[in-house]
């Protein structure tokens, strides 16, 4: 194994995405193993790369790592983005989290069936604006980050989370000033700015190619 950390899941977004994020915003330069047929995904399991025969597995530091949030914890930890005591740590992990479960819910959304897509982006569009969006603001009202003055994982979350909202509800945010405020200033970090930037690693909303391939890569969970 090389020392180059290498990303290996689809062309597209899903669980690896917040992964692309930190490392960008870490500075850590990343190669990427998109997979595109179900026998790829077959020779990782065979040469046993994947712990649970799931993807994302990341090549990083002489080890294959799978199970994202432990993915996301490694690289915060490294790249000082994880706090200075448990105490911080344990306040990013809980604005991490709430940022992930609003993802995750998103996530889902190009999977679901044409007839509940309604029903699911007004429920996204709901716990947005009453429960998550609001934690946010109020963390946000007199400090610059999220935890501790400093930058971490937890900041990098919302950021991507807010982005994804907006893709969704454009106007969601107008109610939320220190959620916007805090999104320009961390638009303007370089690293942040240039993933922002066209042709960067960053990748778009799920599309059709996208959506296919998961689901002939995956066929085992699609019958
Ligand atoms: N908890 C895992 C879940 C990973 C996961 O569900 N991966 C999907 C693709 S996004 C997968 O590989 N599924 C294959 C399977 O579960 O058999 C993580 O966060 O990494």
């Amino acid at each position: 194994m090389s020392g180059k950390v290498v990303l290996y899941y689809f062309n597209g977004r899903g669980k690896m995405e917040s992964i692309r994020w930190l490392l960008a915003v870490a500075g850590v330069e990343f190669e990427e193993v998109y997979l595109t047929t179900r026998e790829q995904y077959q020779k990782l399991v065979d040469d046993g790369a994947l712990m649970f025969n799931q993807v994302p597995m990341v090549e990083m530091d002489g080890m294959k790592l799978i199970q994202s949030k432990a993915i996301l914890n490694y690289i915060a930890g490294k790249y000082n983005l994880y706090g200075k005591n448990i105490k911080e740590r344990v306040m990013i992990d809980m604005y991490s989290e709430g940022a992930r479960d609003m993802m995750d819910m998103i996530l889902i959304l190009p999977f679901t069936p044409a007839d509940k897509k309604q029903s699911q982006l007004d429920k996204i569009e709901k716990k947005a604006k009453e429960n998550s969006l609001p934690a946010y603001e109020k963390a946000l009202a007199h400090s610059q980050y999220l935890v501790g003055n400093e930058l971490s994982c937890a900041d990098v979350h919302l950021l991507e989370m807010t982005l994804m909202l907006e893709e969704l509800f454009p106007t969601i945010l107008s109610t939320f000033p220190k959620i916007q405020e805090f999104q320009k200033r961390m638009k303007a970090i370089p690293a942040i700015s240039k993933f922002l930037q066209p042709g960067s690693q960053r990748k778009p909303p799920a599309d059709e190619v996208y959506i296919k391939t998961v689901m002939t890569v995956l066929s085992h969970l699609f019958i």
